[in-house]
This record gives structure tokens, sequence and C-alpha cells, in this order.
């Protein structure tokens, strides 16, 4: 490839990434020559280098073809500095796979900023219940792009409920929006374990370059960072230059920022201060729904499979604890049917699936719901089997019966009759009324959630 074939190249590059990219990415790096088939790309930086060639080298390969060079693969490595002029000697065809090499200075590493999406989650695929709505309606808004209006949002909820889903759905969206937008999206692990990296090979300008750099800024399952000081300040800091510059943040996490233990205050209070929305446990609805969702995947895997009437109902009836336990209980339902030969229906069911049916049976007890939600509302567990009917009473009384409904397999009549001998139309009330004020009062929802948590943990 010559220089005037790069020059055509970093035109094209512009086109097709976009012009914030191109200056931030492409138009630093310096191409220095061609050797059996491979560009030799020089990057001012490592870590430039690895992102460069991570990010854009099949574009900047395909590119290098359409302007009529016969390159095979890019090989990136660091721009030479005043004192060490001796260019490193390129690897041999046998060292590495075709396309473009990663960077071969000794301090190679993995601080590589973003973490990969995952194809799967979109919103076309992401199923929307009652549970989530507000979280998918928030996460809609964000995905649209346009003037930031609440920053950061921050995602929460139980294990397996989407947080992930909904936040790779948003990264989706926006680049396919816009094309040029620098949307970021890496865990709490990785942001940490990529600082302590930047750390330890002196590159922390690097490391603030990149982060402030980006346009859209997504850190999942944030509680990581708590109790590890440095990292939280860093944190702290990229956060409040990106808000600053009115750029976009996403957070999630497992629990509300206030529940989170050992996280500074500046930072739950950053965390608090735009919109956060929970994921709530799924529902039955939902859960059917995600499954008539998830059949129509794995018929294309296995056409062969015949799902009789009635087992997702049986499924999403029996297991209520998580998502990807429900995924993957469906997976192996035809994986397994397949190779016998016979349709999915209850027996198979119920044979296949014994060990993850077995283990979300609902072991908590009425006694420990009623004596759990006795203590989280501060009244003795007398009164809330008791006849009083002042709301102090009746309303944690409607709780715990709800709970119970939930939590247990209990039948209306046998959970009135815990509750003081009360009627199963009672209960039926009292469930319909939590039913009904989770839905409307967040505090409520709260509760619920932290009961739950704390009687399955
Ligand atoms: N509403 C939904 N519609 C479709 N699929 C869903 C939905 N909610 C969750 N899933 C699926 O469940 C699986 C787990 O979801 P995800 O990884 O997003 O959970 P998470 O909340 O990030 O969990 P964790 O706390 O373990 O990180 C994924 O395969 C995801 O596609």
């Amino acid at each position: 490839m010559t220089q005037e074939q790069w020059g055509v190249l970093q035109d094209r590059l512009c086109k097709t990434i976009g012009e914030n990219n191109y200056r931030t990415w492409i138009k630093p790096l310096r191409f220095e020559g061609t050797e059996n088939g491979v560009a030799i790309v020089a990057a001012p930086t490592t870590f430039m280098g690895n992102y460069v060639s991570q990010t854009f080298g099949d574009v900047m390969l395909s590119q290098m073809n359409a302007v009529g060079s016969d390159v095979r693969r890019i090989h990136f490595r660091v721009m030479p500095s005043a004192n060490s002029p001796t260019r490193p000697s390129l690897p041999t065809e046998s060292e590495k796979p075709a396309g473009q090499d990663a960077m071969t200075q000794p301090n190679t590493s993995d601080l590589l900023p973003g973490a990969p999406l995952d194809r799967r989650f979109t919103f076309e695929t992401f199923v929307v219940g009652k549970p989530n709505e507000l979280a998918h309606a928030a996460a809609r808004r964000v995905a649209e792009g346009g003037p930031v209006t609440f920053n950061p949002l921050f995602l929460y909820g139980g294990v397996g409920l989407g947080k992930t889903h909904l936040m790779h759905a948003i990264a989706w969206e926006l680049r396919a929006r816009n094309p040029e937008l620098n949307v970021l999206y890496l865990s709490a692990e990785q942001f940490m374990y990529r600082f302590v990296q930047a750390l330890r090979d002196r590159r922390m300008m690097d490391f603030k370059s990149i982060f402030r750099s980006v346009d859209v800024l997504m850190v999942d399952d944030v509680q990581f960072i708590a109790g590890k000081d440095s990292t939280q300040e860093e944190f702290f800091h990229t956060f409040n230059a990106l808000v600053d510059q009115n750029k976009q943040i996403i957070i999630s996490a497992d629990r509300a920022p206030d529940e989170i233990k050992d996280l500074e205050n500046r930072i739950r209070s950053r965390l608090q201060s735009g919109l956060v929305v929970d994921l709530h446990p799924t529902d039955y609805e939902l859960r059917l729904g995600i499954l008539q969702n998830k059949v129509d995947a794995q018929r294309v895997h296995y056409p062969d499979v015949t799902l009789e009437n009635g087992v997702l109902e049986f499924l999403a009836h029996r297991i209520s604890t998580n998502v990807r336990v429900l995924e993957g209980a469906l997976t192996r339902l035809f994986a397994f049917a397949s190779l016998v030969g016979r349709k999915v229906g209850l027996d198979l069911t119920q044979e296949c699936l014994a060990d993850v049916l077995r283990a979300s049976e609902r072991k908590v007890s009425i006694d420990e719901i009623q004596r759990k939600v006795a203590e989280h509302y501060n009244i003795r567990l007398a009164d809330m089997i008791g006849p009083k009917r002042t709301r102090a009473f009746a309303r944690p009384r409607q709780v715990a019966m709800y709970l119970c409904k939930q939590l247990t397999s209990r039948s209306l009549p046998e959970i009135g009759k815990r509750f003081g001998g009360r009627d199963h139309t009672t209960v039926m009330h009292g469930v319909r009324r939590i039913e009904e004020l989770s839905r409307q009062d967040g505090q409520m929802a709260e509760d619920l959630e932290l009961l739950r948590r704390a009687l399955e943990a």
C-alpha cells in the first residue's frame, strides 16, 4: 500500500466511522509501509493501537483492500520514542493469524476499554411486562439519543432480570442511530482492572483521556467497586468529567444506590442524582412471555422438536427464580427432546428438569415470612396475626399474606388459617391490594423486594 492509498483510506474511514472517531483514533496514526502483505501502522501509545486494532481493525483492512492494496494484515506498533529508535521486528507469518495484529510492544496489555456487546441483547428480543416496563421505557428514552434528560440512568434489580440485556440494547440502538457516537460499555470490574493496569503501566493519562472522550459511558454491576477506594475515586472523577460535558452515563447494579455498602457517599449521591429505576422480580405473565419468545429461537435449532400445550405455563409457574435459569431450562429441554426423539410434554419436562425444578421449589415457610415482615414493620408478631384492623397492623399483614402467596405453595385457605383463622377471601383481597400498591407506590415495591431478598437469602 502506498502513502497515497493511505490518504484515500483515511478519507473513507472518516466517512465510515464518523468524524469524531476519526479524529480521536485514526488521525494520530502513521502509516509506515508494507512488508510482505503486512501494513505497518504506528500509534502514539500501546493503548491506542490496541483499541484501534480491536475496534476498527476489520474495517481498516477491508478499506485497504477497497483502495486497491493487497494488504492481508495490519500490524500496529508504538511510534518509536526519541530514546528507542529501533523498530520492533514483525511477527512471522506462523505467529499470527490473518487479519489485524494486536500491539507487539512489551507493554501490550488488555487495557482495551470496551467489552463486547451480545448480539442477542436488543430491544427487539426484550420482553416487556409489568415488572420491567419502567426500566424498559427509561432505557428506550436514553437509547433515542437526543438531549440528555436524566443523568445517570441507574438500573438495578436482582440476578438475571435483564439489566445487562437492557444496557446492551441501549448501546446497539445508540450505535444504530448514530454510528459516530463513541459508546463505551464495560463492567465495573473491567473498569477497575483497566484502572489498575493503567496505574501499573504508568498510563493514567491514556486511561483518563479514553474514558473522558466517550459520548456515552455504560458501567455494569457498579456494586463491584464498593470498598475499592482508589477505583471509586477514579470512577467519581470520570463520572463528574462526563456529566460536566453533558455526556450520558448509564449504570447498573444489583441493588439501589443506598443499599450498596461501602460506597462513598459522594458517589452514592451522584448515582442517585439522575433517574433510578428497578427491574422487579418477574411475574408469571412476564415469564410466560419470555418463554414464548425464546421458544422461537429454540425452534430454529431444533425444528424436529414438538412442544405440547401446557409446558411453557408449567415452567413459568414453577421456575420463578430468574430469567437465566428459565432460558437454560428451555434450552436443555429442547436439546434433550431432540436427542431422545420425543415430544416436549409434561412428563419429559419433569424428567429432564428434575434438578432445576427441585432447586426452585420454594422453601420459605409462613412462619418465617410472618416473623420477617413483623420485624420489618416493627410490629409484634401477635398483632400481625391478631384481630386488630388498624392500618399499622393491617398493611403489614397484607404484605405477609402476599409474600406467603408468592413464596410458598400454600393455598389461600391454608394461608388464611395461619393468619388467625381468616377466610380465604380476606387473603385474596390482601394479596390484590398489595399487588396494586406495588405498582403505584415505589416504597411498597421496594419493601417487597427487600423482604423477598431477605427471605430468599
Ligand atoms: N425481559 C426479558 N426479555 C427477554 N430476555 C430476558 C429478559 N430479562 C432477562 N432476559 C434474559 O435473561 C438472561 C439474563 O439477563 P441479564 O444478563 O441481562 O441479567 P442481569 O440482570 O444483568 O443479571 P446479573 O445480575 O447476573 O448480571 C439473558 O439471556 C437475557 O436475555
